[in-house]
């Protein structure tokens, strides 16, 4: 079974440009074909709305950037392809003509994919001459920011290519979601639907506004749902005594009539005016791509937050950076670029640029991110092993402002079983260089709160780094004291 090294993407709207940025920020070439004669500058737009979103959320070394090709038919679009994502209308009779085309065109390994949201994937693969390669991978909006994807087989999918794709999806960042029965709408939009039905029959019916349903949401329920989901909220909201007393105590309010569930409001043309227009009141202001720039900073904050807690969306998050780092080529000689970014606004001062104390931070992200390159993961903490940072000289040389980007290199000077001695700097994305730091690392049995020597494994990714390292000239600047010309 080839690599998949190289998408093909029918179908290039939200959704269809959504992965195609996914797909060359992981470094996949990727072919598209969509008859709209705007096609090519809506993706390239959205590739670049993607590129600035990773710059800011993943703090880890990326692949150079796929190969974009807009083609000029979908044979073209496909022939090369290893992955090919259906993303054309949600129009039943469309994506089987579609999907019955790709079939006839692909290679006979690639995987085929389709983008809905929820047709029934026996459904739409009925014309393909090989449905075993054919499956539902449903993503999210922004596709590029979103880890989840919902994979769906139909009834002839084998068990193979499911196992194929998940793998594949996870390998670029995402948190790929068997659903193992076929259903319409799959999990997530179930879940969706039901929500936007009881919000169109609170505007329907005069309860509230578009923009009080959304307040309703985002200053509560949506917030613990990112990180939580249902089942896990509702098992704290029962207290101590958890689930059971919650389901004994608000079990009974599910047969009040609380809810119109499968009713759905005409979509008159009353109901569509009033809508729009009252979306119009709440965000009309706002140009199109600043709101999607602006959905992307909060859906990165929280992704960055959950890193840290290093749980749900951000556990992906940080095992994606993970594998990005192990993949990375060290270069024989070159420092390890480790973390790089851009300046978010709660790191300005009142002088207008990063504060003294973010250059140390970056660099402590870098140093977390050589430590875990080194093999210092969670279970050499419980065990009770780590560095600790016992000494920095930092410099600062020039200054970074709001939305800047940046990266932080790291050479290794020396080292030896308990000690290593690196070399940080700090660069501006134009190549200035910001600052430096050099510190010294001490390898600690923190159960004995002693020195000790590392473990043989460290050492010896150590030594394979650090030999790459002995042929770079000392930096300029190492072994400074403050006051020294
Ligand atoms: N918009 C959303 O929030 C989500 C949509 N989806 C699914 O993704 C799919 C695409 O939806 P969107 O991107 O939202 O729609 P869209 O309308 O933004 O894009 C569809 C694109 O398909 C192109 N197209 C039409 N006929 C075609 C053909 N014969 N061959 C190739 N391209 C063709 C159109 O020119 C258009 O650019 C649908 O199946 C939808 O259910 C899935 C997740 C979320
Ligand atoms: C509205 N929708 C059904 C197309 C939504 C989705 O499929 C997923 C999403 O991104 O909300």
């Amino acid at each position: 079974m080839t690599a998949i090294r190289h998408c093909a993407i029918i179908g290039g709207g939200v959704i269809g440009g959504g992965w195609a940025a996914r797909f060359l920020l992981a470094g996949l070439d990727v072919t598209v074909f969509d008859p709209h004669p705007e096609a090519e500058r809506r993706l390239r737009e959205m590739v670049k709305l993607a590129g600035r979103a990773w710059a800011k959320l993943i703090a880890a070394p990326l692949p150079p950037l796929g190969h974009l090709h807009v083609a000029v038919s979908l044979e073209e679009a496909v022939r090369d392809a290893d992955l090919i994502q259906e993303s054309a209308p949600e129009v039943e009779a469309i994506k089987q003509k579609i999907l019955a085309e790709i079939d006839r065109f692909a290679k006979p390994d690639a995987l085929i994919c389709s983008s809905t949201s929820g047709l029934l994937p026996t459904q739409i693969s009925a014309m393909m001459a090989r449905p075993e390669r054919f499956m539902v991978a449903h993503p999210f909006n922004p596709v590029y920011l979103l880890p989840l994807v919902e994979l769906c087989g139909g009834e002839k999918t084998s068990a193979d290519n499911i196992a194929r794709a998940k793998a594949f999806f996870a390998d670029i960042g995402m948190h790929p979601l068997h659903v193992r029965k076929e259903i319409d709408g799959f999990i997530a939009d179930r879940l969706l639907e039901a929500l936007w039905r009881e919000a169109l029959w609170l505007v329907h019916d005069g309860v509230a506004t578009v923009a009080e349903v959304d307040d309703a949401i985002r200053f509560g329920a949506g917030m613990r749902w990112a990180f939580m989901g249902t089942f896990q909220i509702y098992r704290l909201a029962g207290g101590e005594a958890g689930m059971r007393h919650f389901m004994a105590q608000f079990g009974p309010t599910l047969k009040l009539p609380w809810t119109k569930l499968m009713d759905v409001p005409d979509f008159t043309d009353a109901l569509v005016d009033l809508v729009a227009e009252q979306s119009d009141d709440q965000s009309g202001q706002w140009d199109f791509r600043a709101l999607e720039a602006k959905r992307d900073d909060c859906l990165i904050g929280i992704m960055r937050s959950l890193k840290v807690q290093d749980f749900g969306a951000g556990a992906t998050l940080a095992g994606f950076e993970k594998a990005l780092r192990d993949r990375a080529t060290d270069g024989d000689a070159e420092p390890l670029r480790l973390y790089e970014g851009q300046v978010p606004a709660e790191w300005i001062d009142y002088n207008g640029h990063m504060n003294e104390s973010r250059y140390l931070e970056i660099f402590g992200y870098a140093t977390d991110a050589l430590l875990a390159r080194i093999g210092m993961d969670d279970a050499m903490l419980e065990k009770g092993f780590s560095y600790y940072t016992v000494e920095t000289h930092l410099r600062h040389l020039d200054e970074i402002k709001l939305g800047e980007s940046y990266v932080a290199t790291t050479q290794i000077l020396a080292h030896d079983e308990k000690r290593i001695h690196i070399f940080h700097r700090l660069l501006h994305g134009d190549g200035r260089l910001l600052a430096t730091a050099e510190q010294m690392m001490l390898c600690v049995d923190m159960k004995a709160h002693r020195a000790t020597p590392a473990a043989p494994e460290t050492l010896s990714v150590l030594q394979g780094l650090a030999a790459g390292h002995r042929a770079l000239p000392m930096p300029d600047g190492a072994g400074r004291s403050i006051g020294q010309r």
